[in-house]
């Protein structure tokens, strides 16, 4: 397990470009599969999941060619599916939770797939019940091993039908959609998941041939299409990366310009900053940050607490609640916290606290943070990253704090953050992996 040694206290300064996003990538990738002819994606980010993605997808037989550092053709033309049945596949299949996303374009195009239970961050329940819902309604028969935790699929084939989603799952609706290109017939997925990375893979499959109306709102209408061809596609900038540096710029007072950040995608994540406080330019498609020594949390027009919490798309995503706290930790005012989504998310804060930070976890879903104005720095420690934002974000506490400190288990970033370690140093941070 590596650790990064973070020196703490120094402001940053200059340019940063966000990789391409990860959870589009996961998405995208799957989706090559459902065509035999070449697909060529850039933006590719260089970050453990998506790599470990690409491996599956490799063992599946699709042939892979890196055309530079970020773009790829794929050609999944001899698709291999005696590999489902390989331990390679299992162990592929459980390392990420994008792996879930082979199985919809798998039915839809060779009428079978499984899958063991996805890997991910372990931040609570994390149901699949959706996605199967959404196949066995277009058709699949479902079966699930509760022995080996194996779910499989299989279908002569796919019709279309009308499904009311019970929750607007992300990848459940990509999912779910990548089957029903292929059906037969008119599918409607109503309460479907709309953020801007679902309705890049619905442009996506669209210049594949699909037919695919309603992209960006909660009901999507799918004519199915006997076949897909072949297509480009540049994956949209991490908005969990912009996010994540416009919460660092605060907590160390940097002065800091987030490049080409497509802000029109960005949803509500500029204005929770802003909430909190945080100064920022949108210039161009660039946000720039200015230094700040002070910032200060909103309150509601009638004087009450801020609340920042998570909602479906175009709500605030969940990712971001973490690095929002941690900025709350030295701003001046109370914010809350709500984690709606996932119960075990916030269990972090432990770690914040013995930084110094005032918290009062008040359920697993919920936390006050007193922000101490910057008046009292938060101090250096020993810590283990338990998930990928929550990583993120004590990286962040760590590098304004006094003193040095130790992240544990940063393999945890790495699973979603480009080289940060190298990025962030090339802008002033004093990271150390060791
Ligand atoms: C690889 C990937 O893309 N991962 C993202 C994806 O995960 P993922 O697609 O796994 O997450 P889902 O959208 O399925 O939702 C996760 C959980 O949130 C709860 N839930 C979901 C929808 C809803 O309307 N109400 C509700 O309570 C459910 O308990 C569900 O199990 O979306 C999550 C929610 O944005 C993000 O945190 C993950 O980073
Ligand atoms: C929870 C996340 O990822 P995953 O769904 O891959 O665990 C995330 O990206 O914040």
């Amino acid at each position: 397990m590596a650790s990064f040694e973070v020196i703490g206290g120094n402001k940053l300064k200059g340019e940063i470009v966000p990789q391409g996003a990860k959870n589009e990538a996961l998405q995208i990738l799957c989706a090559v599969l459902l065509t035999a002819e070449p697909v060529t994606i850039s933006n590719i980010p260089d970050i453990r999941d998506v790599n470990k993605l690409i491996e599956l997808l490799q063992g599946l037989g699709v042939a892979v060619e890196r055309n530079s550092a970020d773009t790829y053709t794929f050609r999944a033309d001899n698709v291999d599916l005696d590999y489902l049945e390989t331990e390679a596949f299992v162990t592929q299949g459980r390392a990420i939770r994008g792996s879930v996303m082979i199985v919809g374009p798998m039915l839809a195009r060779f009428g079978k797939s499984k899958l063991p239970k996805p890997g991910g961050d372990k931040i609570g329940r994390r149901r699949l019940d959706t996605h199967f819902e959404g196949f066995e309604k277009l058709g699949a028969k479902f079966k699930y091993n509760a022995s080996d935790n194996f779910f499989s699929v299989t279908a002569d084939k796919l019709k279309g039908a009308y499904m009311l989603l019970d929750e607007a799952s992300v990848t459940g609706t990509a999912n779910i959609l990548m089957a029903a290109v292929l059906a037969e017939g008119t599918t409607t997925i109503y309460n479907a998941a709309c953020e801007p990375y679902v309705q890049q893979l619905c442009r996506m499959l669209n210049r594949m041939g699909a037919r695919i109306s309603g992209i960006g709102s909660n009901l999507l209408v799918i004519e199915g299409v006997e076949k897909l061809g072949g297509t480009e596609h540049r994956m949209l900038p991490d908005m969990i990366e912009i996010g994540s540096f416009i919460g660092l710029a605060a907590m160390t007072g940097s002065e800091i310009t987030i490049k080409d950040c497509q802000i029109p995608e960005l949803g509500l994540i500029p204005e929770t900053f802003k909430r909190l406080g945080i100064k920022m330019e949108f210039r161009g498609d660039d946000i720039y940050i200015p230094a700040q020594d002070h910032y200060e949390i909103d309150t509601y027009i009638d004087g009450s607490i801020l609340n920042i919490s998570d909602h479906t798309w175009p709500g605030l995503t969940p990712d971001l609640l973490s690095v929002a706290l941690v900025v709350a930790t030295q701003a001046k005012g109370t914010a809350l916290i709500h984690q709606k989504m996932f119960e075990s998310r916030l269990f972090f804060v432990d770690k914040l606290i013995d930084m110094g930070a005032q918290i009062i976890l008040c359920d697993p879903h919920r936390a006050t943070v007193i922000g101490h104005n910057n008046n009292i720095p938060l101090r250096g420690i020993r810590m283990t990253s338990p998930d990928i934002r929550a990583g993120v974000a004590l990286l962040i506490a760590a590098l304004s704090a006094e003193g040095t400190s130790i992240i544990d288990n940063v393999e945890q970033i790495d699973r979603g953050y480009q080289n940060i370690d190298g990025r962030l140093n090339a802008i002033g941070a004093q990271i150390r992996r060791i």
